[in-house]
């Protein structure tokens, strides 16, 4: 991976507010976060149910538009890019694993994986190779021509890690990550994510679980809609203190 400029985050919010329906309806899913990760940061989001973790990764992968604020990825804002422009982005530099992993059915695992580095261009054959060398880091290179009915949640959510850590992507973002493995894999598909950061890459993952946050160099709390510890200028959260457990 070369060299990112160390100084600039690679994702940055700057109040940045989402604010959904009108009226009596309205529901402020985030109230003005600041936030910024820097290479080689990676950053657990944890929170009670419905505070705005996942809110706050789709905006910060561009799936959804803020209503008030800034969203820069690599020193771009979004909301300054059209369709395409914004697209190019998502799949150069931002690799989003789902929670419902978003696999496409009629695609081998191999192909999903591919599939973006295909449609930003590069050959199929090197695409086909990158997609392998990122499925074997998932610890499931023979799964590769399977379709995803043809494999268990948890084989669909690691060809899903595997499609958004392929093509060397800067920015990370993971909904659950774990969720649906079981815990010796669930550590090792953090193992992969800490390796990416110490790389240079940067990555932010939702979760519930404590032990898989140990893995962070950083938690973020959100509590309704506003970050209450681990944002910007602000200390390590306590279940942090000693850092990512010794684990690195
Ligand atoms: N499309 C939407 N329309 C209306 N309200 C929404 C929408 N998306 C999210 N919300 C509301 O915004 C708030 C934040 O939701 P979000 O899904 O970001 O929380 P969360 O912390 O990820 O929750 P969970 O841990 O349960 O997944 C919630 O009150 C939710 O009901």
């Amino acid at each position: 991976m070369s060299q990112p400029d160390p100084t600039r985050p690679v994702l940055e919010l700057r109040a940045v507010t989402r604010t959904h329906g009108n009226g009596e309806a309205e529901v402020h899913a985030l109230r003005g976060v600041d936030l910024a990760v820097h290479p080689g940061e990676f950053v657990a989001v944890m929170g009670p149910s419905g505070s705005g973790k996942s809110t706050l990764l789709t905006l910060a992968g561009g799936l959804d538009r803020p209503s008030g604020g800034q969203v820069l990825v690599e020193g771009v804002e979004l909301s300054g890019l059209n369709r395409t422009r914004l697209a190019a982005v998502r799949r150069r530099s931002v690799g989003y694993v789902f929670q419902d992993y978003n696999l496409v059915p009629a695609l081998t695992a191999a192909e999903n994986v591919s599939l973006p580095r295909e449609l930003d261009g590069v050959s199929g054959r090197t695409a086909r190779r990158e997609a392998l060398t990122a499925l074997r880091e998932m610890g499931i290179p023979d799964l590769a021509d399977r379709f995803p009915e043809q494999l268990s949640g948890g084989q669909q959510q690691r060809v899903a890690i595997a499609r958004a850590l392929v093509g060397d992507r800067r920015l990370v973002l993971a909904d659950e990550p774990t969720g649906a493995l079981d815990s010796a894999t669930g550590e090792a598909v953090l193992a992969v994510l800490r390796a990416r950061c110490d790389a240079g890459a940067a990555a932010m993952m939702v979760t519930h679980d404590a032990r898989h946050a140990v893995w962070a160099d950083r938690v973020v709390v959100l509590n309704d809609g506003a970050v209450v510890d681990g944002g910007v200028g602000q200390a390590a959260h306590p279940l942090l203190a000693g850092g990512n457990g010794g684990r690195r």
